[in-house]
């Protein structure tokens, strides 16, 4: 069995919430919980991997609540927190042997072990040098190899991808595709490209609040004919800026292409165009996208 349950769990810091009355089932797959800074990712994320103490609700594994039952969750915990610190004087594989000796790996089996996450996010080859020469992007790996030491049944990976490259992202997305297979693995990060093509399941978080559990799928679908491309003069284009949710704004020969997100036709000269998963987010949030 592998069930999370999270029922009406809230947490509070002085007067503000954190999170309000969140209730999810989760089961084996990948959750891409969405949303921006302050919306309450690692409050969740943290209170799942019991380092924060919820101020309302349960959290069960497998039906036992981890309150009195932190034990059983944690021996099937993986977890790469937002701030993952690594050890200057250690090479990558020192570094592995080092955790999974605290984390009670057997002599005879430790060594292995190492060596199989290790492979499984393709760092052989750089096992070897010391942590401080790693790029961002091998640093999250080595991160993400410390929590599948235990195997885990639960994955929790908070904003990974904050800091990569483009390129860096991408494989560290199908890196974390890969991993799917018989584990339930919670994603948290504000940009949607992260979680898109490889999340089963989409949750968005804003102010504490759940705005949607939802999939990739069924977010573009209620998206279709609300998203809009046109080509105006420079100051149609502010107007349109100011009155409207533009999620790209391109400069080209022939004038200033927008892309708008809008229940309603921006403009004479906008067509309805495919949604991107991007756009389908800022029409569930509300929010102004970044300028391009
Ligand atoms: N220790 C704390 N004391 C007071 N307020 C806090 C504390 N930790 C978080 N908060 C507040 O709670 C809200 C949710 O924060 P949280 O870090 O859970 O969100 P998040 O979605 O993970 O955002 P980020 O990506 O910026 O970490 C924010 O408004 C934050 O300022």
């Amino acid at each position: 069995m592998m069930e999370l349950t999270i029922e009406r769990l809230s947490k509070r810091y002085g007067q503000q919430w954190a999170l309000h009355q969140l209730s999810l089932r989760l089961s084996p797959g990948m959750l891409g919980l969405v949303g921006p800074n302050g919306a309450g990712k690692t409050s969740l994320m943290r209170m799942i991997a019991t380092l924060l103490e919820p101020t309302e609700g349960i959290i069960r594994w497998n039906g036992q609540d981890i309150r009195t039952h932190g034990q059983a969750l944690r021996q099937v915990l993986g977890y790469l927190p937002q701030d993952f610190g690594i050890y200057p004087e250690f090479t990558g594989r020192q570094f592995l042997r080092y955790l999974a000796a605290m984390k009670g790996l057997p002599r005879s089996l430790l060594n292995r072990r190492v060596d199989e996450v290790l492979s499984m996010v393709n760092l052989e080859a750089e096992a070897d040098r010391k942590l401080p020469t790693y790029s961002g992007g091998m640093k999250q790996r080595i991160g993400i190899a410390q929590a599948l030491l235990n195997d885990p049944e639960l994955l929790i990976v908070d904003e990974p991808t904050a800091g990569l490259d483009p390129a860096e992202r991408v494989r560290f997305r199908t890196l974390l595709a890969s991993l799917t297979h018989n584990r339930i693995i919670l994603l948290s990060t504000h940009i949607i490209s992260d979680v898109e093509a490889v999340a089963s399941r989409l949750v968005i978080l804003q102010e504490g609040r759940m705005l949607a559990d939802t999939t990739p799928e069924e977010l573009l679908a209620k998206t279709k004919g609300a998203v809009w491309g046109v080509t105006v003069d420079q100051a149609t284009a502010l107007q349109l800026q100011a009155n409207y949710q533009v999620s790209t704004m391109v400069t080209q020969m022939s004038g200033i292409t927008l892309r708008i997100v809008s229940a309603t036709c921006p403009h004479e000269a906008a067509v309805g165009v495919s949604p991107s998963l991007e756009e389908a987010y800022l029409l569930a949030t509300g929010r102004q996208a970044v300028q391009v």
